[in-house]
């Protein structure tokens, strides 16, 4: 993977959101009094039942959703800096949703999907393609294991291998992190190691990951930190061996569990 992709080093925290509330629909605290600092270099999963606020918490970093501006010590910064060109910001986090698995229906090869990342567009229509974004997505594509699916059609492709080239398509603008939110769901036994292995990857190689997810085992090794979420507040936040354990889960899911852990993975068995 080209060098640019690894972290680049920033002298402000990536995110600090003091005191963020946001208000949907009837009067709904989607969050609620949330506060966080992501520094650079951090690989974190957010991890909360279903309905906690993990996906409105994701639409906030991206300006989908805005915060209440009521109280004087809200703080709504990326990289030190409260306003954003919407774009620029979206480019700076590479964020991969269901929502966007779910617009990209129409015919679209997997080599198109990772081009139109250099446009922010759905598939390619009239855009000029240089001879640099065109190595640089082969790049990708290669670094993701996916050549050999890059002329299939995105809509004749498995979850987990669309997912991928969705991922390939937010790592064009080498963001300082890629955002996931439930990256695992409706993949197979087969398919959730691969895609774990291919995170592994992406870390690895100097990418930050947050991880937004409601299963442990979604956690890969090199998440060290972990925030457990539910009705829009942030409940614990810490190293993953000190806020994955038991108390917590039940707390968290409302079923008593037993933590285990193997090769840097943790699992909830029934307890
Ligand atoms: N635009 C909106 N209008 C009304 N309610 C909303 C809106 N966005 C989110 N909510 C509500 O806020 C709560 C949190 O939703 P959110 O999708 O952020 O949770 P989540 O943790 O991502 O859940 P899941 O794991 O099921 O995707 C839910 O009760 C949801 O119905």
């Amino acid at each position: 993977m080209n060098k640019n992709i690894k972290t680049r080093k920033a002298d402000q925290p990536l995110l600090e959101f003091r005191n963020i509330t946001v208000i949907k629909g009837d009067n709904k605290k989607v969050l609620d009094s949330v506060s966080i600092t992501i520094n650079a270099g951090e690989n974190l999963a957010i991890l909360g039942p279903n309905g906690a606020g993990k996906s409105s918490f994701i639409k906030t970093i991206a300006r989908e959703y805005y915060p209440l501006q009521c109280d004087n010590d809200v703080s709504f910064k990326v990289l030190g800096q409260d306003r954003w060109n919407i774009f620029d910001l979206r480019f700076l986090f590479g964020i991969v949703s269901n929502d966007l698995q779910h617009t990209f229906t129409r015919d679209i090869t997997g080599l198109e999907t990772v081009l139109s990342g250099f446009f922010g567009s759905v598939g390619l229509y009239k855009e000029r393609l240089t001879r640099s974004m065109k190595r640089k997505a082969a790049e990708i594509i290669g670094f993701l294991e996916l050549s050999h699916l890059k002329d299939r059609r995105i809509n004749e492709m498995s979850s987990g291998e669309a997912r991928r080239f969705l991922i390939g398509r937010a790592l064009v603008h080498d963001p300082r992190a890629l955002i996931l939110d439930e990256p695992t769901n409706s993949l197979d036994l087969h398919a959730l190691y691969k895609f774990s292995n291919i995170l592994r990857k992406i870390a690895k190689a100097g990418v930050n990951i947050i991880l937004v997810t409601q299963n442990i085992q979604d956690i890969i090794p090199e998440i060290d930190r972990v925030i457990l979420m539910k009705k829009g507040k942030f409940l614990e936040d810490g190293p993953k061996g000190r806020i994955l354990n038991g108390k917590n889960i039940k707390k968290l899911f409302g079923v008593p569990v037993e933590i285990k852990t193997k090769d840097g993975y943790y699992y909830a068995l029934r307890a």
